[in-house]
């Protein structure tokens, strides 16, 4: 049975416009999914949908096989981890390690159980020795790590993370990367929404387009990256290592820089 699913999902802010369209969708555990398409496609209001920040005009979300209409957003959220776009719109607390401890002390967990999950948090996303910092002591780019920590804390089933690699440098991009493999060892089920088609080709094997309100495909990387014609009409830009695979006229279709010089 699949953790999430979406049935027949149609979704409007206004009467004049409908953002999405009839779409139905299925994540299992153990899953990497990365959602892709042009701004304003409605791939936020789609992961909104499912973890009920959003309710669906017509159509269902089942979280665990429950919909989500007879469940609390609390009771959602326990299930559904959501790392905003922006992590500055939920960190609040004045240390690394009362941000992580928030979600499982609201739950009632306590002393030394608590501090045991602050510990694996941190140490999953390299926060191990920043713990008493203020989080506003870090940049930008890596206080989105605070935010994916507090979410592992609580241990949810799925973790959505709306566009993580935005201002992330090689390393930061490498260690989410890290994150994301352990979590789904871990049979967690990972749902990105992102623009960046290096970090999808390298790390997904899972990529679902969306565009026009609806899903234009739900395929590999492999069969998303080599279909031009959805390219163009989703507006993607394919990873740079198979523009370059493409330019030297390799019928190989590379999608890690190892891959590349295998080819080459
Ligand atoms: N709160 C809102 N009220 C009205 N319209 C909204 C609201 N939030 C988003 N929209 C509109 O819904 C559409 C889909 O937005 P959404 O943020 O889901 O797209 P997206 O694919 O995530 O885009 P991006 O890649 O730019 O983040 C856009 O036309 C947007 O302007």
């Amino acid at each position: 049975m699949a953790i999430v699913e979406l049935k027949n999902i149609s979704f409007s802010y206004t009467p004049e416009q409908e953002i999405i369209h009839d779409l139905s969708l299925a994540f299992d555990s153990g899953s990497a999914t990365a959602i892709v398409g042009q701004n304003g496609a409605g791939k936020t209001t789609t992961v909104k949908l499912i973890n009920h920040l959003l309710i669906p005009s017509q159509g269902q979300v089942l979280i665990n096989g429950h919909d989500s209409r007879e469940l609390t957003t609390a009771k959602v959220s326990q299930q559904v981890g959501y790392a905003f776009q922006n992590p500055d719109d939920q960190i609040f607390n004045n240390s690394i390690r009362k941000e992580i401890a928030y979600g499982p002390k609201e739950n009632g967990i306590k002393g030394e159980a608590l501090e045991k999950k602050v510990i694996q948090a941190a140490e999953l996303t390299g926060l191990r020795d920043f713990l008493d910092e203020h989080p506003y002591n870090f940049p930008y780019s890596l206080r989105k790590f605070i935010t994916i920590a507090s979410l592992v804390a609580m241990d949810p089933d799925v973790y959505i993370f709306d566009e993580p690699t935005a201002g992330q440098d090689h390393i930061s991009r490498q260690r989410l990367a890290g994150i994301i493999k352990t979590l789904k060892s871990q049979g967690k089920c990972i749902i990105i929404i992102t623009h960046d088609m290096n970090f999808v080709a390298e790390n997904f094997q899972r990529v679902v387009v969306l565009s026009e309100h609806k899903i234009l495909r739900d395929g590999t990387p492999q069969e998303i990256f080599t279909d031009t014609d959805l390219m163009t009409r989703a507006n993607i830009e394919p990873p740079a290592v198979l523009n370059i695979a493409n330019q030297a006229r390799l019928s190989a279709v590379p999608l890690t820089v190892a891959e590349l010089v295998n080819a080459l």
